[in-house]
């Protein structure tokens, strides 16, 4: 099975069983965290600098509401947070593994509870306590930002913090302490379930985009495969008549726009119902597969096309070639197709299967046709079979026809 078709069944696996742990299967999930990994480090990053732009801003609180802890709060927010974010932030940009940048986010929400409450636990005025709010900022903040695991694990980090400051504040009692508690318990619960949602849901579009995107491309390798079997010849796999027709009708406008020569080679098998009469249909089949290998190798240029034009008869459409360069080719492929050495019991003549091949080339005028090619082409293999077979006959643009016979001693 190819790379993406396990992908696709891996997608329609989790689709089907649905997302109530939030996670995929190891390969989906990498898959999924490195395409989002470009902009979530960019959103991470911002986000990251605002925090430490935020965090040192809350010294505002802490000379308002407990002013014997600023010393001390602006070396934490300015000095400790401050830097330590910032070289993690430079750490999973350069890092860039995408596990590890969803754990950093919590970890910078965990390092600044942690300092809020050494702060806090610095204030000897009551108001400590009530800055205990500032806490339940923190965890919006940080899961605005975090995925699920990583911000249910910031929330149980900071509600063990909040009942260890419970116990060691010394106004942090009764209806005050239940209430805050309450408050962070409330806003973390609720936090996590818009975390969770989200989260769900991007997975979900995630899962969607890529079962789009697998019928998309499925689609369009059956259209490329319905496009290639139209212009193929099922039997010989070279192009069939309708793509060789088409191939010559722009090869024609080409050399006519461009004022070069171009040429046809048509190649006939000799006696062909006398060998399918002594072999039999099936090693016909397989003797026109043979032919057809041995054309195709003959034509060496990228812009020559090899087409079978029905029965035993095949063509070669030579773009921007001289004549001479043309007829050379005529004589190799009808010397391949006799080294081939197929054997031809019904054959009155050879007894291997030969081709008469007839050339022609012209540089066509504006107003010329390209059916005019192809007769003089037709005109040239019917000599060559007239002549007795496996020879090349060409026609050039005198309109005289010259005949050669195999192994090439000697032009008539
Ligand atoms: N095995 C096989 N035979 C085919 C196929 N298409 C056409 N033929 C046979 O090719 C033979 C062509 O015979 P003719 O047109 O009389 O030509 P020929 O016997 O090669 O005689 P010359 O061309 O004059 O040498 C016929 O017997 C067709 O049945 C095919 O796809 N497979």
């Amino acid at each position: 099975m190819s790379v993406e078709a396990e992908h696709a069944e891996r997608v329609e696996q989790t689709l089907a069983q649905g997302l109530p742990a939030l996670s995929f299967p190891a390969a989906l999930e990498t898959h999924f965290l490195a395409q989002a990994e470009g902009s979530r480090r960019r959103a991470i990053t911002e986000a990251g600098l605002a925090a430490v732009m935020l965090f040192a801003g809350m010294v505002v609180a802490d000379a308002l509401l407990t002013p014997d802890t600023v010393k001390f709060a602006l070396a934490v927010r300015l000095l400790v947070f401050g830097p330590v974010v910032l070289v993690g932030l430079a750490v999973l940009n350069a890092l860039r593994i995408p596990w590890l940048t969803e754990w950093l986010i919590v970890l910078a929400g965990m390092f600044a509870v942690t300092l809020t409450a050494l702060i806090l636990l610095q204030a000897e005025g009551r108001w400590a306590v009530a800055r205990l709010v500032e806490i339940n900022i923190i965890v919006v903040y940080t899961c605005t930002l975090a995925r699920f695991w990583p911000a249910l694990a910031l929330g149980a980090f900071t509600m063990a913090v909040q009942l260890g400051l419970a116990t060691t504040l010394p106004d942090f009692t009764g209806v005050l302490a239940i209430n805050t508690t309450l408050l962070l318990g409330a806003v973390t619960v609720f936090t996590l379930y818009g975390n969770y949602t989200l989260e769900r849901d991007e997975r979900m579009a995630y899962l969607l985009a890529q079962r789009e995107q697998a019928l998309q491309d499925a689609l369009h390798t059956s259209h490329q495969q319905l496009a290639r079997m139209a212009r193929t010849d099922a039997l010989t796999e070279v192009a069939n008549r309708r793509h060789a027709e088409d191939f010559l009708a722009q090869t024609w406008a080409h050399a006519q726009q461009r004022q070069v020569p171009m040429a046809l080679v048509m190649i006939d098998i000799d006696h062909f119902k006398r060998y399918n009469d002594h072999h039999g249909h099936l090693s016909g089949d397989r003797c026109l597969q043979a032919v057809a290998r041995a054309l195709s190798a003959c034509s060496r240029r990228a812009g020559d096309l090899v087409a079978r034009l029905g029965g035993e008869e095949f063509v070669l459409i030579m773009n921007d070639v001289d004549h001479a360069s043309a007829l050379s080719v005529a004589q190799r492929i009808q010397a391949s197709v006799q080294a081939l050495g197929v054997p031809h019991g019904g054959s009155p003549s050879v007894p291997v299967v030969t081709v008469s091949v007839g050339v022609a080339s012209m540089r066509p005028r504006p107003g010329d046709e390209a059916l005019l090619l192809m007769k003089r082409a037709d005109d040239a293999l019917y000599a060559a079979k007239a002549q007795g077979r496996n020879r090349v006959c060409d026609m050039g643009s005198d309109g005289v026809i010259r005949c050669t016979p195999a192994g090439g001693e000697g032009r008539a």
